[in-house]
């Protein structure tokens, strides 16, 4: 099993790639790109980590060489969020980015699982989707936005509140990953009661977190450490559906025919393929159902802009 991680001297890229070298199975590769020239010593630091998982690093301008023969693919390469910004402020320099590593991905490993974290994500989904069109090698089961932070989060946060063990919390998160259009399904967690100001509150928590950590940062950037802990989960994941295993489900930003919109996160089967089967994400509250209906303007013109940007 091969790992490639565009990105990789980043904040997220280290951290994912610390995890990665430490929990990919036994005799995994793992393929570290970015245009930093610190990367090949990013490599060789993590290679001497005693672990059957051998690791190289790629700097440049291109990334072809760290793309040969990965099965999954994840990208954070970008720039990330100071205070003050939405992450949509982030499109004019990542829109570009995620292009440019997309027309690669579709030339060298196009059959590769790719998660990408680069934000806004509910719009750089849209362009790489729209890339491998282009390119003719577009499958909708391979493309995924990477949303666990979110759910992570939302784990986190409510064990806290209800003095549960973090272990037994399983939340899922629907929508998109910015600000209204992260949705987590309060009224769906198992063994617990909310509120209503509970749930207004958590809900409003989970979808600011990301800001929580922006603004804590103070112009250090944005969430690293919790969302390279999110993006291994969500790898290593890719990686168990691929050899065969049973009953993998993450949720994640996919194409799967949601009738809300075109690229919508809700839970998916992992499988051999990517994703084997989109699942229902169940009954809603009716807080719930109003919260999803009126995100969903904001995220198809997200969506829109990413598929105008490579039209
Ligand atoms: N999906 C999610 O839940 C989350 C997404 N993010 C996003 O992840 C992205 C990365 O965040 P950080 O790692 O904190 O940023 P960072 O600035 O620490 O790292 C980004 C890395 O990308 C590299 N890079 C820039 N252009 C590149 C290119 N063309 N090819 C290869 N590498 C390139 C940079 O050299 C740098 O090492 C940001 O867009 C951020 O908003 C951050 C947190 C959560
Ligand atoms: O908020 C940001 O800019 C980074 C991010 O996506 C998150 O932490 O959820």
């Amino acid at each position: 099993m091969k790992v490639a991680v565009l990105g990789a001297a980043g904040g997220i890229g280290q951290a994912l790639a610390l995890l990665l070298k430490t929990q990919l199975p036994a005799g995994s590769k793992l393929s570290l790109y970015d245009i930093a020239p610190v990367t090949p010593g990013v490599a060789v630091d993590l290679s001497h980590i005693p672990t059957d998982v051998e690791v190289k690093g790629f700097a440049g301008e291109d990334p072809t060489a760290a793309l040969v023969d990965a099965d999954v693919v994840l990208m954070s390469a970008g720039v990330a969020r100071k205070p003050g910004m939405d992450r949509s402020d982030l499109f004019n320099i990542n829109a570009g980015i995620v292009r440019n590593l997309m027309e690669k991905v579709a030339v060298t490993c196009p059959k590769a699982l790719v998660g990408i974290i680069t934000n806004p994500v509910n719009t750089t989904v849209a362009i790489a989707a729209e890339v491998l069109k282009k390119a003719g090698v577009y499958d909708k089961n391979r493309l995924f936005g990477v949303t666990t932070l979110d759910v992570i989060r939302s784990e986190t946060f409510i064990a806290e509140l209800k003095g549960l063990n973090v272990a037994d919390v399983k939340v899922n998160v629907i929508g998109g990953h910015s600000g209204v259009t992260i949705l987590p399904l309060l009224s769906q967690v198992e063994g617990v009661t909310f509120t209503d100001e509970e749930v207004a509150a958590m809900t409003t928590r989970i979808q600011n977190a990301g800001t929580e950590v922006v603004e804590a940062k103070a112009g250090g950037g944005s969430a690293t450490l919790s969302m390279g802990q999110a993006a291994c989960r969500f790898g290593l994941s890719l990686v168990r559906g691929l050899q065969g295993e049973a009953n993998v489900v993450e949720c994640a930003y996919v194409d799967g025919g949601s009738e809300h919109a075109e690229f919508f996160a809700q839970p998916v089967l992992l499988g051999k393929n990517g994703v084997e089967k989109v699942l229902p994400y169940g009954e809603v509250s009716a807080f719930e159902a109003n919260a999803r209906d009126s995100m969903l303007d904001t995220l198809n013109a997200d969506i829109k802009l990413g598929v105008e940007f490579v039209k």
